[in-house]
């Protein structure tokens, strides 16, 4: 028998599902209806990557700005569950990482590593598996669909707990993660892209650099789907 309260979580549940289904026929970047994703916010992720340089001089290539289409589809992906979404997410990465590919001095031969940063293990619970890593892979193998030599390579994890890096302020930022990753198992042996989805002030980014290169590895950028700001 339902309990009153059972019964309001309920009514609740079926107006989460309701509303859920009606945004997934919204689009996640303008609202507009009848598609998830429309071709006008595709075309704001097509264009050349946005480029800067993260402290100690390390190379971004972002396929956007955190803003409009690119923020409203990394949010709906992340916070809003909209897994159907992560083709859309993953195609403008695959770009940037061909992009990367191109400028950067090539792997001679070999492949490209794309080393995505961990999620938090709180992230991971809640998204049902590492978003970051999820997208690395899409955007790998679409970018080897299309001939270049990438492969994903899944070794840097969490020493220590971190606290999610939104709310904090820049100096908690690279506080927050300072130290924080290691690499485990074998090191890459061609050049590195580390992969954020969103890069804000780099913290994330800079302690994966770190971590990669005191295994030994050759980092040479950071890509992501969008950078922000900060
Ligand atoms: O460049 P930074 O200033 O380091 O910020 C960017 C990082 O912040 C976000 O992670 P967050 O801790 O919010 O975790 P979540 O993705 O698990 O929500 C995001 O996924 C990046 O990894």
């Amino acid at each position: 028998m339902l309990t009153g309260s059972g019964a309001g979580r309920g009514a609740a549940g079926l107006l989460a599902a309701v509303a859920d289904l009606v945004w997934a026929a919204h689009c996640a970047g303008c609202g507009a209806e009848g598609t998830p994703w429309c071709r006008r916010c595709a075309g704001e992720l097509a264009g050349p990557p946005l480029r800067a340089v993260l402290p100690g001089g390390w190379p971004l290539l972002a396929a956007a700005g955190y803003r409009g289409a690119a923020r409203g589809l990394l949010l709906a992906v992340k916070e809003g569950g909209r897994s159907e979404l992560r083709p859309a997410a993953a195609e403008p990465l695959a770009r940037v990482v061909e992009v990367a590919g191109r400028d950067l001095d090539g792997p001679e031969g070999g492949a490209w590593e794309l080393v995505p940063v961990p999620s938090r293990w709180a992230s991971r619970r809640r998204r049902g598996g590492d978003l970051v890593a999820d997208l690395a892979a899409r955007a790998a193998a679409t970018a080897r669909a299309r001939g270049a030599a990438v492969r994903v390579r899944r070794g840097l994890v969490l020493r220590r707990r971190v606290r999610d890096q939104a709310g904090l302020d820049r100096a908690g930022r690279a506080a927050n993660l300072a130290g924080a990753l290691r690499w485990v198992g074998p090191v890459p042996p061609g050049p590195c892209l580390v992969v954020d989805d969103v890069v804000t002030t780099g913290a994330t980014a800079l302690e994966a650099v770190r971590a990669l290169r005191a295994a030994g590895a050759d980092v040479r950028a950071v890509v992501a789907l969008t950078a922000a700001r900060r």
